[in-house]
């Protein structure tokens, strides 16, 4: 918010009010009050103003400052604006609920379980069995599948090279809010670009991005065609399907492998299994 001439903010739950000198850039949170007007849910206390460490993001990332010190606010109370791709004259706004409470809120630690593979491999049936399978365990997920995003998010994009980038990296910067959320966020799209897949996973703090590949070979896939899909590429009838006339990579350092072929498929529900194991093994079904 730009001040013109003195402007005065209502301190939350308090009466108390405190006036700004004119034409000076003010972020609330910042000044440790959020909700103006009584209107937001969200209150960082005002001792966050008074040489406390506290933590600031930069570019995103969270890290700690002394606030008297604090390089993103100027001297003169402004705080520093940056830019980041085309956006300008943008700032990070902290709260004090953050990712950790929430996730001692959930029990559980946020991440991005990622399901690549061909199509017809299975991984919206795997993604579904893995959503059941926490929710018995009272673990909350949710599952962003490639399918699915396309039919809003994503609607504007298509199957070209470019657009396929964008609809992984769309969908990795989703996964992550998730799983600053604290939610298990399963993402599950053919993702056929190994830079685009690992670009998501340098978005995440190290083990956070857990990446599973869809073993399956083409044939099995080809052979399912639930939707009927490979055969009409096979026909000409659909161009650029992945695994046809265009191309997969397959992942060189996936943490779960699920192999399956001709006449060894294991289950949805014990494929899941494994990944429930995983993520128990690495801690991220207790806060
Ligand atoms: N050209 C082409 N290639 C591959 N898939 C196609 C294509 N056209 C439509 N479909 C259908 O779209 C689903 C894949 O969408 P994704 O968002 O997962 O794809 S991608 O990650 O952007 O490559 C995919 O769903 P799944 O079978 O669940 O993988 C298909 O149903
Ligand atoms: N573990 C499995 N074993 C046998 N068939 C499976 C398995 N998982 C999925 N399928 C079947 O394979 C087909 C494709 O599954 P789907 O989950 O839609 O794949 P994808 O999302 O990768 O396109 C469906 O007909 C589904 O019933």
């Amino acid at each position: 918010m730009t001040a013109v001439g003195n402007l005065t903010l209502n301190l939350y739950k308090s009466s108390e009010t405190l006036t700004i000198p004119s034409k000076v850039t003010v972020f609330p949170q910042k000044l440790g009050i959020c909700g103006v007007g009584g209107r937001s849910s969200c209150f960082a206390p005002i001792k966050a103003m008074e040489g406390s460490k506290t933590t600031t993001h930069v570019n995103g990332q969270p890290k700690q400052v002394d606030s008297s010190t604090d390089a993103d606010i100027l001297g003169n109370g402004t705080v520093q604006t940056s830019t980041v791709g085309n956006s300008s004259n943008i700032a990070w706004h902290s709260c004090s609920v953050g990712k950790s409470e929430r996730q001692e809120l959930l029990n559980q630690k946020g991440c991005v379980v990622w399901i690549t593979g061909l199509s017809g491999s299975g991984k919206s049936t795997l993604a579904c069995a893995l959503g059941h399978a926490l929710h018995a365990r009272g673990k909350l997920a949710y599952i962003l599948d490639g399918d699915n995003c396309r039919h809003g998010l994503n609607s504007d994009l298509s199957f070209k090279a470019e657009d396929r980038a964008e609809n992984i990296r769309r969908i990795g910067e989703v996964a992550k809010l998730f799983s600053d959320a604290g939610v298990i966020c399963i993402a599950s799209l053919i993702s056929p670009f190994r830079k685009e897949r690992d670009a998501c996973r340098a978005l995440l703090p190290e083990g956070d991005f857990i990446e599973v590949y869809m073993d399956v070979p083409l044939q099995v896939c080809e052979s399912r065609d639930p939707k009927g899909l490979y055969k009409l590429a096979r026909a000409g009838k659909i161009k650029g399907f992945t695994g046809i006339d265009d191309p997969y990579e397959p992942p060189l350092n996936s943490e779960i492998i699920l192999h399956q072929g001709e006449g060894m498929c294991d289950s949805p529900n014990t494929l899941a299994e494994v990944i429930v194991s995983y993520l128990e093994r690495k801690g991220y079904l207790e806060a």
